[in-house]
Formats: C-alpha cells, sequence, structure tokens
C-alpha cells in the first residue's frame, strides 16, 4: 500500500471542483477527504485532517481559503484566479511563518498552456510585436484571464531581460477597450462565447512574419493532470510557488 494524501477539495460543485473530486477519488496514492461547497465551513478541512487543500473556488473567496489553509498547516493547490502581487506577497509572509507548507498557485494546470505560455515567453525576445487573444465561456467571472495575465507577465519580463523596446503602437484614437488591456506592457483582449473552455493566442509579429502561438483547452479533464501533479509536489515544495512551471523543468 503507498502512502496516500488526505485531500480536501474547496468548490466541489463548480465546474473544475467536480471534476477534481472525480480526479482526487481515481487516484491511488490520494483520499479524498472532503469536498466542501460555498456554505460549508472551513472548519471542516480540520475535522477531515486535511494534508492538502485544492482551491478552486472564486476570486472573492480564495485568498480567505488559503490563508485559513495555510494558518492550520495544510498545504494548499490554488487553481483560483484574483491572486494579484499584493496577495502573492501578503501569502509569502504567511508562508514564512510555518516553512514546512508549501502552496502552489497554478494560473492553469492544463500542461500544453504551461508549455505555450513558456515558449511565448522565449520568442517574445524575437519579435517586434506581441498582443494576446485569450477566449473562455461566458460564465467566466474575471477578464483577463489569469493565464492571460500570467503568460503577459512572463513575456514582459522576458523582453525587458533582452532589451527588447515596447511593442510599436500609434494608436491616438480610439473607443475605450479597443485595444484591449495592459498588462505589463502587453496587451490583452479577451473574448467571452458560448461553446468555448479555455483557449489562447500569444500573436508575435516581425517584419513580413507573424508567430501564433495558441493552446486549446477542449475540455476539463484538460487541466487534471496538472491538478493531481500539484497535489503531488506541493509538500515538497516549502513556500510559494507561482505557475506549474515551477514545478517542471522547462529550461532545456
Ligand atoms: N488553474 C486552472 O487550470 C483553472 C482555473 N480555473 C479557475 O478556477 C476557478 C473556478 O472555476 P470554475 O470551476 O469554472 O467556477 P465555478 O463557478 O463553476 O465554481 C466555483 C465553485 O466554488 C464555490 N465556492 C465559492 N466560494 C467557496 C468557498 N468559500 N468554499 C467552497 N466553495 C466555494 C461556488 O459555489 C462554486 O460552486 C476560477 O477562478 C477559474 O478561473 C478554472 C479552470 C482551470
Ligand atoms: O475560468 C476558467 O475557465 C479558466 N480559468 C483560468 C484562467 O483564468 O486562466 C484557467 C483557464 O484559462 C480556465
Amino acid at each position: 500500500m503507498t502512502e496516500q494524501w488526505a485531500v480536501a477539495v474547496l468548490g466541489a460543485g463548480g465546474r473544475m471542483g467536480a471534476e477534481a473530486v472525480k480526479a482526487v477519488d481515481a487516484a491511488e496514492d490520494m483520499k479524498l477527504v472532503a469536498a466542501l461547497g460555498r456554505s460549508d465551513s472551513l472548519q471542516a478541512l480540520v475535522e477531515a485532517r486535511a494534508d492538502i487543500v485544492v482551491d478552486l473556488t472564486t476570486p472573492d473567496s480564495t485568498e480567505e481559503n488559503v490563508r485559513f489553509a495555510v494558518e492550520h498547516g495544510m498545504h494548499a493547490v490554488v487553481g483560483t484566479t484574483g491572486w494579484d502581487e499584493a496577495k502573492r506577497r501578503s501569502l509569502a509572509a504567511l508562508l514564512e511563518e510555518t516553512p514546512q507548507t508549501g502552496v502552489l498557485i497554478a494560473p492553469n494546470f492544463a500542461l500544453g498552456s504551461v508549455l505555450a505560455s513558456a515558449f511565448a515567453a522565449k520568442a517574445s525576445r524575437y519579435f517586434e510585436s506581441v498582443e494576446i487573444i485569450e477566449l473562455h465561456h461566458p460564465d467566466k467571472v474575471d477578464a483577463p484571464s489569469g493565464t492571460a495575465v500570467r503568460t503577459a507577465q512572463l513575456v514582459s519580463a522576458a523582453r525587458a531581460q533582452a532589451g527588447v523596446p515596447a511593442s510599436p503602437d500609434a494608436t491616438t484614437k480610439s473607443l475605450e477597450g479597443a485595444r484591449g488591456a495592459d498588462v505589463d506592457g502587453v496587451k490583452v483582449h479577451s473574448v467571452r462565447l458560448r461553446g468555448l473552455v479555455a483557449h489562447q493566442e500569444v500573436l508575435l509579429g516581425g517584419p513580413g512574419e507573424q508567430l501564433t502561438i495558441r493552446h486549446d483547452s477542449f475540455d476539463r479533464a484538460s487541466f487534471m493532470p496538472g491538478v493531481l501533479l500539484g497535489v503531488r509536489q506541493v509538500a515538497a515544495h516549502p513556500g510559494l510557488t507561482y505557475g506549474l512551471d515551477g514545478y517542471l523543468d522547462l529550461n532545456d
């Protein structure tokens, strides 16, 4: 019998949470000890003796959930969006008080998406222009997506390090929103359309050419290998890890 992680899922009634409950339940090295919704008390995590909390809730509740988990000695694997820099800094400070505890905040659990963002950052050093289009189902509450924000941050950092100037843009007159949101100097455009799940294109432009790096999640099953990877790795990575790429070796 292999060791089993005691795993609790928060947001178990949601689109992602329901999928995660099935995935954790089916994993031989995990035991699903709690599947909680909005009306359940977080105290149930303590009563269930969870080692690891998987948070797939909403941007307005995730911070309280994760802080509760950390304060009670549990690791957390977080897919929920809304973790801006101030919230990440504050969580990292809390984690310094419990140096054995690990938290993974993964803007996207799909391995293809993590790779696409890494490839885009690498490629963006060689192109004059870069913009991001993210496309999601219309029930999504936040825009731009967490994935697009993370991709823009990676692209912006890679370009700054390589000394690439800002993407050229002569726009002086425009309707508000027409040029998208500015995330660390990278334009991000959000599409919400029935029929979609989660999709992203990074458009890279140079004189006479364009490279498009596109990733599609057609089904939420695409996120589950990353969720399980996070659960298996989080205890071995104390402190805060931002991005599933922190658990992968993408440098080769
Ligand atoms: N990192 C990734 O790969 C992915 C992340 N997401 C993100 O995950 C989050 C959830 O997405 P969906 O499942 O589509 O949303 P959803 O709206 O279907 O599910 C959220 C669920 O959380 C519940 N909830 C809210 N507050 C709670 C609390 N305090 N305790 C327990 N449950 C609570 C809600 O009642 C709802 O059932 C979003 O922020 C989304 O952007 C979604 C897909 C993939
Ligand atoms: O809400 C979603 O559906 C998704 N949310 C995450 C995000 O905002 O990037 C991950 C994925 O894009 C699906």
